[in-house]
């Protein structure tokens, strides 16, 4: 049995330690949930003492958060499962995380497929055109960094807007509550450079978008993800709490059963 810590209690947070609490999750149970807001009911730990109890420490609480603790987790021995993916875009952080040990780290898919597909391509030969477009309600798209004409300009979209387009790394960091799955399609492809994302505001998008497409010698990829926002958090999709469940599921099942 895996004593799992969570960080954050928003709207993938309290999804995950709540399933974890019930029991819905074979192999793993709730160790507490470490959040300055309160865990709205579950067992509420202090950083330290969730380290301490856990075997896995799932963060999901921001990708500053993530650079804040990870090395420390995994210096603990403990195992790591990154939900804020797009601080890896951070290299030293990256190399540190990779060194540190002797905890793994480990990723959610989160928002999005087919990571799996474009891991064996860009294995197999580099991928060149790769793009990921992401299209969510515009006030979602808002970024303190921001100036007033930018962010009205969203807030006031009549029509879809392009709101940010550039290399994964720079948008991943750009909108750090939108495009972690823009650095989590570069980490499958192995290659930051190579990926371009597109960030669009659509006042009609009532569901969350990414498309992704790629090209390279072993083939040509298209997916398209269309994600209902999470009822709390409409920059989130509804989805990923369960990408994180079903993680921590083969994390704690590492023997048997279907993957
Ligand atoms: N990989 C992927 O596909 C996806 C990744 N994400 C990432 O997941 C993160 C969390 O998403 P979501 O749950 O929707 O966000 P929420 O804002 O709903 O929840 C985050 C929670 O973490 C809390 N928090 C902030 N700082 C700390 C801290 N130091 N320790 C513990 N808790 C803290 C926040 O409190 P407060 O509000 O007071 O700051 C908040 O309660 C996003 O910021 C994003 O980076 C999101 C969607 C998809
Ligand atoms: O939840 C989503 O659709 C994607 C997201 O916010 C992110 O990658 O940060």
């Amino acid at each position: 049995m895996i004593d799992v810590a969570v960080v954050g209690c928003g709207a993938i947070g309290r999804v995950v330690a709540g399933a974890l609490h019930a029991g819905e999750v074979p192999g793993a149970r709730l160790a507490g949930v470490v959040d300055p807001r309160g865990a709205g009911g579950l067992p509420l730990l202090p950083l330290d003492e969730a380290i301490d109890r856990a075997g896995l420490v799932v963060e999901a609480a921001g990708q500053r958060v993530l650079a804040d603790i990870g090395p420390r987790v995994v210096a603990s021995g403990r195992d790591l499962l990154a939900v804020s993916v797009g601080a890896l875009t951070d290299p030293a952080l990256l190399r540190r995380l990779r060194d540190a040990g002797p905890g793994a780290v480990h990723l959610t898919t989160g928002a999005v497929g087919g990571l799996d597909l474009l891991r064996s391509a860009a294995r197999m030969a580099p991928l060149d055109r790769v793009r990921i477009v992401t299209t969510k309600r515009p006030a979602a798209l808002v970024q303190p960094w921001m100036d007033e004409d930018e962010a009205a300009r969203l807030r006031t979209a009549g029509a879809p807007v392009e709101a940010g387009r550039g290399p994964a790394r720079e948008i991943a960091a750009a909108f750090p509550r939108s495009a972690n799955v823009a650095a989590a399609v570069a980490l499958a492809v192995g290659d930051w450079d190579a990926v371009e994302a597109v960030m669009v505001g659509d006042p009609a998008a009532d569901l969350t978008s990414h498309v992704i497409t790629a090209a390279g010698a072993a083939g040509e990829y298209r997916f398209e993800i269309r994600n209902r926002p999470a009822p709390d958090n409409p920059a989130t999709s509804e989805v990923v709490p369960y990408a994180v469940l079903k993680a921590v599921e083969d994390l704690a099942t590492r023997t048997g059963g279907f993957r």
